[in-house]
């Protein structure tokens, strides 16, 4: 689950847009909403439509694109225009390059299925292939409806797709701020149009991201969203844009009196820490990050400064940097490990056309720059408060959930009062 969160900031020479923070250890429950039925009831216009290619404006209402109350499909002719912008683990994402103006300045953020074998793959927020279980699979659980009833229109979201968007726009949007929140439209998309894409972007995608998962082919929506890496108005003469993307991960240690004993070290060290080590072991990483987050949500400069030398250092998936719409620093779709001389050097040189110093000195002063950007907004500050809405923890979740279906927790019960530490 994510958003993406923007910040846009004038300093001196150029202006500076902050890109994607990641709303990490915010959900303690999975569950969504629901919301009254656009979706299958609207007819359904093409592209090519000459009503369509004209008078965009009008065609875009709060949570679909719509033409004149018909619901836009992207086809498999319009599948050429979109590139391969990136992926996480639940979704590929791609920009337009094509020249409609509804589509222009977005990108597309298509879900993804694991494939069969994956460990995700049992996780019932993916629909199966089994075209039976389609409308089954994909809507709520029964546990998500109750959990979600008393949010306007969400306990009886038709699909998850529609039941995230919202999620994104009822819940986080009022937690960080509508300025700050992107929830996206949705879009319809057929089968043959997400055949093609998949095809189209299969040699860009890192090989273990395209092992472990594909194009989710039981979506018919995707979600547009606009592109973060661009400035809105596009690229102004003679300016340029550049946009940082950072995934700050978990900033807080949790203090939950649920965190058994065995656990306890999970109160001492982070989480982006401990997994630092499994990814060492298991050799996703070939060196740990020096990055912490709780420097990152600090709210002090100083180590703000601290934590984005040390993303420099080692972006892996938590720090890219794109110049007008290209990566220009970091992974594409997945990790980047250490930052060699080279890749440091050739940073150095791209930064030519947007920092003018001496030699040496352009990538101290973009660090510089991206810390400024951060501390000012006070973006991470607002973040780390959401963050810290968990007050249960991961192990408290269990529960929560007792609370909320009303019935005795089965985890009290096994566990006994005196392994929980604190309680
Ligand atoms: O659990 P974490 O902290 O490893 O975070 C996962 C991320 O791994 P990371 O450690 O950042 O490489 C993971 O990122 P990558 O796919 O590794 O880039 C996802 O962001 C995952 O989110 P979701 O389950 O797809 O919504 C993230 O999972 P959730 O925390 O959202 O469950
Ligand atoms: N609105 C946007 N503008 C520009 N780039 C974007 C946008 N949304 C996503 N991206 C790019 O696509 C990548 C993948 O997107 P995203 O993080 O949404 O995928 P995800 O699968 O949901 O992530 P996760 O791994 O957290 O599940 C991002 O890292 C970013 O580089």
């Amino acid at each position: 689950m994510l958003s993406f969160v923007s910040a846009t900031l004038s300093l001196s020479s150029f202006e500076l847009h902050l890109l994607t923070v990641e709303l990490v250890g915010l959900l303690i429950f999975a569950g969504f909403l629901r919301f009254c039925g656009l979706g299958s009831k609207i007819e359904r216009r093409k592209l090519d439509d000459p009503a369509v290619s004209t008078g965009w404006a009008s065609a875009i209402n709060n949570q679909e694109l719509l033409f004149w109350g018909m619901a836009v499909v992207l086809e498999k002719k319009d599948a050429g225009d979109w590139v391969y912008r990136g992926e996480g683990a639940a979704n590929i994402v791609l920009s337009y390059n094509g020249s409609s103006p509804a589509f222009v300045g977005k990108v597309l953020r298509i879900q993804k299925a694991p494939r069969n074998g994956s460990p995700r793959c049992e996780s019932p927020r993916y629909g199966s292939d089994n075209e039976d279980n389609h409308s089954a699979e994909l809507a709520l659980t029964t546990d998500e409806c109750l959990l979600w009833k008393e949010i306007e229109d969400l306990g009886s979201a038709p699909s998850r797709e529609i039941a995230e968007q919202l999620y994104v726009q009822h819940i986080i949007t009022p937690l960080l701020g509508s300025e700050h929140v992107d929830a996206g439209i949705r879009v319809h998309v057929s089968s043959e149009f997400l055949e093609l894409v998949e095809k189209n972007v299969l040699c860009q995608r890192p090989s273990w991201r395209v092992d472990a998962a594909k194009v989710n082919p039981l979506c018919d929506y995707a979600l547009l969203i606009s592109d973060h890496s661009i400035f809105p108005q596009g690229n102004l003469k003679g300016k340029f844009s550049i946009s940082v993307e950072i995934k700050p991960k978990c900033g807080f240690l949790p203090d939950s009196r649920f965190i058994s004993e065995e656990n306890a070290i999970k109160k001492r060290i982070t989480r982006f820490k401990m997994h630092q080590s499994l990814k060492l072991h298991q050799r996703e990483i070939s060196d740990t990050s020096e990055y912490d987050p709780l420097d990152m949500l600090s709210g002090s400069k100083e180590r703000v400064h601290k934590a984005i030398t040390a993303l420099f250092c080692t972006p892996q998936n938590n720090f890219r940097v794109f110049l007008n719409g290209s990566l220009i620093f970091g992974g594409l779709g997945g990790g980047a490990d250490i930052t060699s001389c080279m890749i440091g050097n050739a940073f150095e040189d791209v930064l030519k056309c947007v920092i003018q110093a001496d030699d040496g000195l352009r990538t101290t002063n973009f660090l510089q720059l991206v810390t400024e950007a951060v501390s000012r907004s006070g973006l991470l500050d607002r973040l780390l408060e959401v963050q810290k809405l968990d007050i249960f923890d991961i192990e408290g979740a269990i529960h929560a959930y007792y609370d909320v279906v009303s019935q005795p927790c089965i985890a009290c019960r096994d566990l006994g009062e005196d392994k929980l530490s604190g309680r």
